[in-house]
């Protein structure tokens, strides 16, 4: 286990910033979970602290070790990639076994080390298999267990599940989980999955642009987006977003539609734009919550065990999420609402403006 620390790493292809000035404190045994649009330097941040690319600027530590110039064989750490890249030609035990043997490891080490990866990884009937002989999902845990073999003290996963199906997924998933659990070993992962992120990380971070956006646990990102991006990036369907002005008690939404607030959030006047975020699952299909808006429905799409109701709000598109079956025909007027604690507000930068 390692505690890992990245100072203002910054990486640059041509004269394209990729990464900038990235500062991130990862403690030992964390599970990190990196997240963000496609091409915003997800993997090139990971191939930094693999050594597998060298930063332009800024520093690397791995405990109390300066890494930032050590060559990627020497730094006690092992990768996990989508591709699996096992040798083909090589049975599954030759495989686990392959860089212990590159390292002069004892045979009877090798033998011992290769036994608990395959049990904890359920291998223990593939071990004289070629991995042709194999399904997606016991290729990755092979790939998977050729890295717990090493005994690194950080892993590294670049979308590791994104070749499986999705039960398969699933299931790999929870055997992260139990990874983790068992082993406390450092990891840091990347992943376009969001179900990933929440349910692996103990602290998700969002990059976008090669930048950080927001470093928190799941639900911190869930309940208090730190801005507009995080926001939208974090929960499906996207939370829904509305520009607002406020207007002495209350909100006046895009097309005059006005609604009282009983706080008003901090720092606002007559007068001010904002924008208000509500997601989907927040909105009610019925007149319960403490505010009510009157929608037009467009179209009702029933997915067994919940319903998305897309709807209008005067010129404005909302989504709603309820967890019963409903039925709404298209264009028919109905009330839904919402309570005032699951509204976000931003100001006009995006930024959340604290309740
Ligand atoms: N070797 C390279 N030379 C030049 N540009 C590169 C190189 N590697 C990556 N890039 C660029 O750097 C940016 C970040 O790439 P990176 O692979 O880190 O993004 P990512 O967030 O992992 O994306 P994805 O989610 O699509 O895998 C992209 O614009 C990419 O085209």
């Amino acid at each position: 286990m390692t505690a890992l620390t990245l100072c203002n790493i910054n990486k640059k292809y041509d004269k394209a910033t990729i990464i900038e000035n990235l500062s991130l404190a990862i403690a030992s045994g964390e599970f990190i979970v990196l997240v963000g649009p496609s091409g915003c330097g997800k993997s090139t941040l990971l191939r930094i602290i693999a050594g597998l690319e060298t930063p332009d600027g800024g520093s690397l530590k791995m405990g109390e070790e300066d890494v930032t110039h050590l060559a990627a064989g020497r730094r006690s750490l092992s990768m996990v990639f989508q591709s699996y890249a096992l040798y083909p030609h090589m049975t599954v035990r030759e495989n686990l076994a392959f860089g212990l043997k590159n390292m002069n490891t004892p045979g009877e080490e090798i033998d011992k080390r290769i036994a608990q990866a395959a049990t904890m990884l359920k291998l223990e009937a593939m071990l004289d298999r070629l991995p042709q002989n194999l399904s997606g999902g016991q290729r990755q845990r092979v790939a998977i267990g050729r890295s717990i073999v090493q005994q690194p003290e950080l892993f590294l996963f670049d979308e590791p599940l994104s070749n499986l199906d999705a039960s398969l997924r699933v299931e790999m998933r929870q055997e992260l989980q139990e990874l983790h659990h068992q082993l406390r070993s450092t990891m840091v992962y990347v992943t376009h999955d969001q179900v990933e992120a929440m349910t692996l990380a103990d602290r998700i971070v969002v990059l976008y642009k090669g930048k950080i956006e927001q470093v928190g646990t799941p639900l911190e990102l869930y309940n208090r987006p730190a801005n507009l991006f995080v926001a939208a990036f974090i929960g499906t369907p996207k939370i829904n977003v509305l520009p607002a002005r406020w207007h002495q008690n209350g909100l006046l939404l895009g097309d005059n539609h006005f609604i009282p607030l009983h706080t008003r959030p901090a720092g606002l006047g007559d007068g001010d734009n904002l924008f208000m975020a509500v997601r989907p699952e927040h909105l009610q299909p019925d007149e319960q919550g403490d505010i009510t808006l009157n929608v037009t429905t467009k179209l009702c799409e029933l997915q067994g065990d919940s319903t998305l109701v897309w709807c209008k709000l005067g010129e404005q598109d909302l989504c709603l999420k309820s967890f019963q079956q409903l039925n709404y025909s298209p264009r028919s007027e109905m009330t839904i609402s919402v309570n005032e604690a699951h509204l976000h507000f931003f100001d006009g930068l995006g930024k959340r403006i604290p309740a």
